[in-house]
């Protein structure tokens, strides 16, 4: 048996509308993300696993694993062997952490580990780009490239081999706070305008490069205070009960920045001490997430995508 571990992940990351994105280590060293368990079979077998299982269709043709592992069978790899394939359903469906995207790239880093196809690096993200793509309305790779590659990726179409790693301030903690109920991402997109004033685009593109040049000189400071979502939050916040509230109380306990995870309902804070955190944590248990939500203090995520032992 092999076993692949995808990592949840901030799409957006604040500046960079559908171009920035980071993976999520809780500190806790908990998984925070899905599992594909991939071992040959008699023939091909799906099983969906996990505690959110039970919140995906029931039949496997609706779910994006076993469409990922059909795709995979018919255009990649006609003669791998007969598979059982199981999807550990880790983590909520609609949440902002990049859900969908942990499927995929799961389930295609696992099996191009069994079929030993040695698809490229490009090849595999474009294949998990499509599939992100078939449930959330466009086409953006700010969960899917972070949750394959991990750390905080510049990453689009235009950027060479998708994906561009950006430097971070390793003292930066990030508390994700998931409130315990979905927005579907393609409601989420369709709130926003569909065009742009140049001035708005003007700006995007001189916060978005400015950002990434400071973290790239390693002027995180600087970096941190140029972080504001023009181009989603103020349309999306509406969508996400106790979101305005917790902008304007977590700063007084630290957070330097409270900002929507991809499309929301998450939200996460970025922190330079681990008792601002831990403040922030406490806030958001108490007046942000109910029973179904839950909160961790995170590191960013290096490794991404990755094979685990049984058990880790
Ligand atoms: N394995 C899967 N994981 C997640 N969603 C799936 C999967 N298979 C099918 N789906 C469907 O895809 C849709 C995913 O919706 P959506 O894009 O809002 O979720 P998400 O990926 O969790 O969002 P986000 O990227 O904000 O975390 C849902 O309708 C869900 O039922
Ligand atoms: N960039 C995407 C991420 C979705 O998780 C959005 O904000 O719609």
């Amino acid at each position: 048996m092999i076993s692949f571990y995808a990592p949840a992940s901030i799409g957006n990351f604040c500046v960079g509308f559908d171009s920035l994105g980071a993976a999520l280590a809780p500190i806790s060293g908990e998984l925070l993300g899905d599992v594909v368990n991939v071992k040959a079979a008699e023939q091909d077998t799906f099983v969906c696993s996990g505690p959110y299982a039970d919140k995906l269709p029931g039949e496997a043709h609706e779910n994006l694993a076993y469409q990922c592992l059909v795709h995979f069978r018919e255009h990649v790899a006609p003669s791998m062997p007969s598979v059982y394939l199981e999807l550990e359903k880790r983590l909520p469906i609609g949440s902002g952490l990049g859900s969908s995207a942990c499927s995929v790239v799961a389930t295609f880093a696992a099996l191009n580990e069994f079929a030993q196809t040695n698809l490229s690096q490009i090849e595999l993200i474009e294949l998990m780009a499509d599939f992100e793509a078939k449930v959330s309305g466009a086409r953006h790779y700010d969960n899917i490239t972070p949750c394959y590659l991990g750390g905080l990726q510049l990453t689009a179409d235009l950027v060479p081999n998708k994906a561009l790693s950006v430097p971070v301030d390793s003292d930066w903690y990030y508390v994700a706070a998931y409130p315990g109920f979905a927005l579907n991402t393609a409601k989420a997109r369709s709130v926003l305008p569909k065009q742009r004033s140049s001035s708005e685009a003007i700006e995007f593109a001189q916060r978005l490069s400015s950002f990434c040049l400071l973290m790239q000189t390693e002027q995180f400071d600087l970096a941190l205070s140029l972080m504001k979502d023009d181009m989603a939050e103020p349309y999306r916040h509406a969508l996400i009960a106790g979101f305005t509230q917790a902008k304007t109380a977590l700063p007084k306990l630290g957070a330097e920045l409270v900002s929507i995870s991809g499309a929301g309902p998450t939200l996460f804070t970025i922190c330079k001490t681990k008792q601002a955190a831990e403040q922030c944590q406490a806030w958001l248990n108490e007046y942000y997430i109910n029973e179904h939500g839950f909160s961790h203090i995170c590191k960013l995520d290096h490794k991404g995508t990755r094979a685990i032992s049984q058990g880790e």
